[in-house]
């Protein structure tokens, strides 16, 4: 059975059984709809696109063109593992977009966090666009709509963030196979679906991506300082059993730099701080108590592995009064 709003008596998808189920309702529905025409899907690499990515490569193969855009503010290893697991282990069709100069270049100077955001999103859109021009016989737009998306546009929270934005003349039919279901529920059915655990548990991540831990102008130095220190962080957390344990730990890189001492030199280098966090709702959120070896282990990772830093600091602000990013 397949509904276009969640059912109020739907069980909540807890179990492998149950996502099966969900996949088998879905796989024939999207055949059902889609028939031979062909599907366009933006695949971040995020739960929902992903899983909106395999339950489609499930239902019609080839006939889905996936279109995953670096904008340069991804994290270390994310373009592979999207290009690994959508290409090379499910087959899928799919454009890889290297559009790092092309956000970089306008995002040169800018240091206003809106303006920013607002580059990021604009020029995101063009490259998407410009690679639907290319293709013919597209009719379907897929989308990683989730039943909380609807929700929030539904009582005026928030504009329904995945659709619209395409140019006018760009008109397709939205095809939309997680749209009745929680984000937990989108997990289970991504496991479900075969989808590697890192892509299914991943943290929360913005989608200005690394561009909103750069703060102020975004240079390409310091961009690079900020994605290698995220992957120690992230590394030594999945290490010591914090990863699926704390709700969001990541690296910022402000626009300032200290003295210190390297080799037995004066250096003067750029700060990593440290946040990592715990929310039940996002709307507050405690800092986490990370083990004091553990946080000596990564500072001497990050000052020696991490070109052009030389001091990391901890925050240890709770929200309120500090948000979780730092734009
Ligand atoms: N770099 C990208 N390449 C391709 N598509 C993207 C990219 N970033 C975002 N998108 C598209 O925009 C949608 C909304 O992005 P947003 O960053 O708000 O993530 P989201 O709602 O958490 O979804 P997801 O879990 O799929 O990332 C994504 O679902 C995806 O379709």
């Amino acid at each position: 059975m397949v509904f276009d709003r969640r059912p109020d008596d739907m069980v909540r998808i807890t179990t492998t059984e149950l996502a099966n189920q969900f996949i088998a309702d879905q796989v024939a529905a999207l055949r059902e709809q889609v028939k031979d025409k062909k599907v366009l899907l933006a695949l971040s690499g995020g739960v929902d696109s992903s899983v909106v990515a395999a339950l489609l490569i499930k239902a019609i193969g080839q006939q889905l063109v996936c279109v995953h855009v670096n904008h340069g503010l991804l994290r270390k290893g994310e373009p592979e593992q999207v290009i690994e697991v959508f290409r090379n282990q499910m087959n899928a069709n799919l454009i890889y977009v290297d559009a790092t100069d092309r956000f970089l270049d306008k995002l040169k100077d800018v240091t206003d966090p809106e303006t920013k955001r607002k580059i990021i999103g604009g020029e995101f859109i063009e490259v998407f666009a410009e690679e639907a021009r290319k293709l013919d016989g597209i009719e379907f737009l897929a989308q990683g709509t989730i039943w909380p998306d609807i929700l929030e546009s539904e009582h005026g929270i928030k504009a329904h963030h995945n659709a619209g934005g395409l140019p006018e003349d760009m008109k397709f039919e939205l095809v939309e196979p997680v749209k009745i279901l929680f984000k937990d529920e989108v997990r289970v059915v991504g496991k479900a679906l075969g989808l590697p655990d890192n892509m299914v548990f991943r943290q929360p991540f913005p989608g200005p991506g690394l561009g909103v831990r750069c703060p102020g102008a975004i240079t390409r130095d310091r961009l690079e300082a900020v994605r290698e220190s995220d992957a120690i962080l992230r590394e030594e957390f999945a290490k010591n059993g914090l990863e699926g344990k704390v709700w969001q730990y990541f690296t910022v890189v402000p626009d300032f730099k200290s003295t210190g001492v390297k080799d037995g030199k004066r250096s003067f280098e750029w700060s990593v701080i440290i946040r990592a966090v715990n929310t039940s709702d996002a709307m507050t959120a405690e800092v986490e108590n990370i083990p004091f070896a553990l946080m000596q282990h990564i500072v001497k990772r990050i000052t020696t592995e991490v070109k052009g830093v030389n001091r990391v600091l901890y925050d240890f602000t709770p929200k309120p009064t500090g948000t979780i990013e730092f734009e």
